[in-house]
């Protein structure tokens, strides 16, 4: 057997199988209308659309409306890590390098490093940036995926059994584990590439050790291209571009995800595994992957960019679910907290502004800002909703990475680099805070019904 065929069906005739997807499709199907009459929080939201209340966090705050009255108002979004406002961290960081590293120490340890506590925090990044040869050979090179967010799972729940003390959920294991988690996962990510590009692409293979004296940005860029050459201006991008990913409240689905599994007492490993599976949904990490190939679509089935008109009937066809992936979602549009804008969308857009003029690329700037412009209202009415609909983290961020040069198959794992600085300061805070076990109810809407006897089971299915 052949590894194609050992996940098919091969035995099962196409009409049986047939059968089996109508039976449980049907068994699945619960009446809408009960979501209602027993006041179901669906998605966990009450029912204007805000998250129910699950926990507290003093990690970030995501703001994007105000109180007025008791009313929510919409407002341009904000978001604090540790209270300081990321627009300031990042004007903060003017010259210099590691602003990645510092905003990890920030959300980590609850405040801003001084110039002694940034540098040794630094140091000790630096020197987890390593992997042994075995596990390089043994875990990443092996099974590569199309998907590089299954290599990444599979080598972080991989690492558990190169730790030697992986279960312990005291705070220092959790936090060694941690700092092996940031540092580790840039190298993970891109060698996951690398072997991708030389197992499915049939590329050469290129496996550099990163250089101690460069910044986790500057490492992304010098190990995934071929001459290792990068300028200080793409470094400093990707750097903010890993700041603004870094973190998101306790609520984001992955985030949520990381409390979730946290609070069974489980392992580091398996906690940020499960974290990177949520993360790589396209409804939520994965979207910036989406957004790229959403916009190659738009590109090649519209003849003139400019034309407004036959960019927005292709964004209802879209809507329709006619068009793209036909799942009626315009990627990189909406988010379930912000409402007139997303700040990191915002400051996304200024580097994909410049760095376009840089690259000779106006023509697609001009099209995803066309499609920012018209996408939020055709959702609104298509959707019938009354919440501002703004582009968010995901909108600009594909298109400023393609524009570094980086391959779309590392989009999603870049967010999963950054990202794995909120979870683990996550993860951490639901352990210091001896958090309960997470377990909402499920109303059961079935019915008891007598088990029948093998032999008179024909007439009784559902
Ligand atoms: C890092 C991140 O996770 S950022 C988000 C990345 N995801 C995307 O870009 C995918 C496209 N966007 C979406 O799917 C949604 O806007 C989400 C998942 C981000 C937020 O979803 P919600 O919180 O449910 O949004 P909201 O309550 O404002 O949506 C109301 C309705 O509008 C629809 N809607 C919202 N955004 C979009 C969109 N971009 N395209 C089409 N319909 C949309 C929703 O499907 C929802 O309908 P439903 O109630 O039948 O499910
Ligand atoms: O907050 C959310 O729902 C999604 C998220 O993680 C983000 O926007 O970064």
């Amino acid at each position: 057997m052949n590894n194609q065929q050992m996940m098919e069906l091969t035995t099962v005739e196409k009409s049986a199988f047939e059968e089996l997807v109508k039976q449980c499709t049907r068994s699945g199907s619960i009446d809408p209308s009960l979501y209602v009459d027993y006041d179901v929080k669906r998605g966990l939201r009450d029912s204007n659309g805000n998250g129910v209340l699950t926990g507290l966090t003093e990690i970030s705050d995501v703001v994007g409306t105000r109180s007025d009255n008791g009313r929510k108002v919409p407002v341009d979004g904000e978001l604090y890590f540790q209270g300081f406002n990321v627009a300031e961290i990042i004007a903060g960081f003017g010259d210099r390098k590691y602003g990645f590293e510092e905003t990890t120490y920030l959300l980590l340890f609850g405040k801003l490093p001084t110039e002694e506590q940034r540098k040794n925090f630094i140091h000790i990044l630096t020197d987890l940036e390593e992997l042994s040869g075995a596990f390089l050979r043994d875990v990443i090179m092996k099974a590569t995926s199309t998907n590089l967010m299954n290599s990444l799972m599979k080598s972080i729940l991989s690492l558990y059994s190169y730790d030697e003390n992986p279960d312990d959920v005291c705070v220092p294991n959790v936090l060694r584990q941690s700092l092996q988690l940031i540092a580790k996962m840039p190298l993970i990510s891109v060698y996951a590439y690398q072997a991708y590009r030389h197992y499915k692409l049939d590329g050469t293979l290129m496996i550099k050790n990163p250089r101690k004296d460069y910044s986790i940005a500057e490492n992304i860029l010098y190990m995934l291209r071929d001459d290792g050459q990068f300028t200080e201006l793409e470094a400093k991008v990707l750097d903010i571009c890993l700041v603004l990913h870094a973190e998101h409240g306790g609520g984001n689905n992955s985030t949520f995800t990381t409390h979730v599994v946290t609070s069974s007492g489980t392992d580091t490993y398996s906690a940020i595994a499960a974290s990177i599976a949520s993360l790589k949904g396209p409804k939520h990490g994965g979207a910036n992957l989406k957004v790229q190939r959403m916009f190659a679509d738009i590109m090649e089935h519209c003849s003139d960019w400019e034309n407004k008109d036959e960019i927005c009937e292709y964004l209802l066809k879209i809507l329709d679910k006619q068009a793209f992936d036909h799942a009626g979602l315009i990627y990189g549009m909406g988010h379930a907290v912000y409402t007139l804008s997303d700040p990191r969308a915002v400051i996304l857009k200024k580097f994909a502004k410049s760095l376009s003029e840089e690259k000779g690329m106006q023509k697609e700037f001009a099209l995803y800002e066309l499609v920012e412009r018209e996408a939020g209202n055709l959702i609104m009415q298509k959707r019938q909703m009354f919440k501002p609909v703004c582009a968010n983290v995901d909108f600009y961020s594909g298109f400023v990475y393609s524009m570094l040069g980086i391959p779309e198959e590392l989009f999603t794992p870049i967010f999963a680099i950054s990202r794995v600085s909120g979870w683990c300061s996550h993860r951490l805070e639901e352990l210091v805070n001896a958090g309960k076990i997470i377990r909402p109810a499920y109303k059961y809407v079935g019915h008891h019904r007598p088990y029948y006897d093998i032999n008179n089971r024909d007439c009784e299915q559902k």
